[in-house]
């Protein structure tokens, strides 16, 4: 398992990328890293801002630079959660697909809207409403999701630490039977 390559999450809002890969990150004792959070880091602004001030556009450019970025690096495999909507552009399923470990983080579209009612900082969800959103969203994305994942894990357990243990139990599996 130490030897796992670099971890990355994909699934749509809610799904529990940013909390599961946290978890994970200190499972395995590996640093970790949330797209959303480099991109605020290096725009000096937060998600809402940009989007507001640079449109979806805007903020998509900034993801495939950062994702670029990340994956370019000289580094230790890392634990990396990336937002929601990273599959919409095909570059960057090109750069996930190149990915030995890519893991889809399944959530319905219920659990999805249960799970981003809590905050606002989601500016998708903040137009019309968030239900019709999620379910028009998931629709497109979740083709997506599957063509760049190689495990997919659902996420309907009430607890983010029982999912972690199944997101590394998937791993494993998946890593056994890739040897
Ligand atoms: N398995 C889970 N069970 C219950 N709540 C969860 C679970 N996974 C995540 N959450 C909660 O759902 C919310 C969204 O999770 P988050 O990790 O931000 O999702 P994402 O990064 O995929 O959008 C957070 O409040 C988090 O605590
Ligand atoms: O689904 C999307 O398009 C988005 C998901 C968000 O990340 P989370 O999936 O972590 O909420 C964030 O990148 C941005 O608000 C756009
Ligand atoms: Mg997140």
């Amino acid at each position: 398992m130490i030897n796992a390559p670099t971890i990355i999450l994909v699934g749509p809002m809610g799904a529990g990328k940013t909390t599961i890969g946290r978890l994970l990150s200190q499972q395995l004792d590996r640093e970790f890293f949330d797209s959303d959070r480099v991109i605020e880091e290096n725009a000096g602004a937060d998600i809402p801002w940009i989007f507001e001030k640079e449109g979806e556009e805007g903020f998509r450019r900034r993801e495939t630079q950062t994702l670029e970025a990340m994956l370019s690096e000289e580094q230790l495999p890392i634990v990396l959660a990336t937002g929601g909507g990273i599959v919409m552009m095909e570059e960057n399923r090109e750069m996930l697909k190149q990915q030995p470990l890519v893991v889809y983080l399944f959530a319905s579209v219920a659990q999805q809207l249960q799970r981003t009612s809590k905050s606002n900082n989601r500016p998708l969800l903040k137009q019309g409403d968030p239900k019709e959103t999620l379910t028009r969203l998931f629709a497109i994305r979740d083709p997506l999701y599957r063509e760049v994942a190689s495990v997919i894990v659902e996420t309907d357990s009430r607890h983010p630490k029982t999912v972690a243990n199944k997101v590394m139990d998937a791993i494993k599996k998946h890593l056994a039977t890739e040897v």
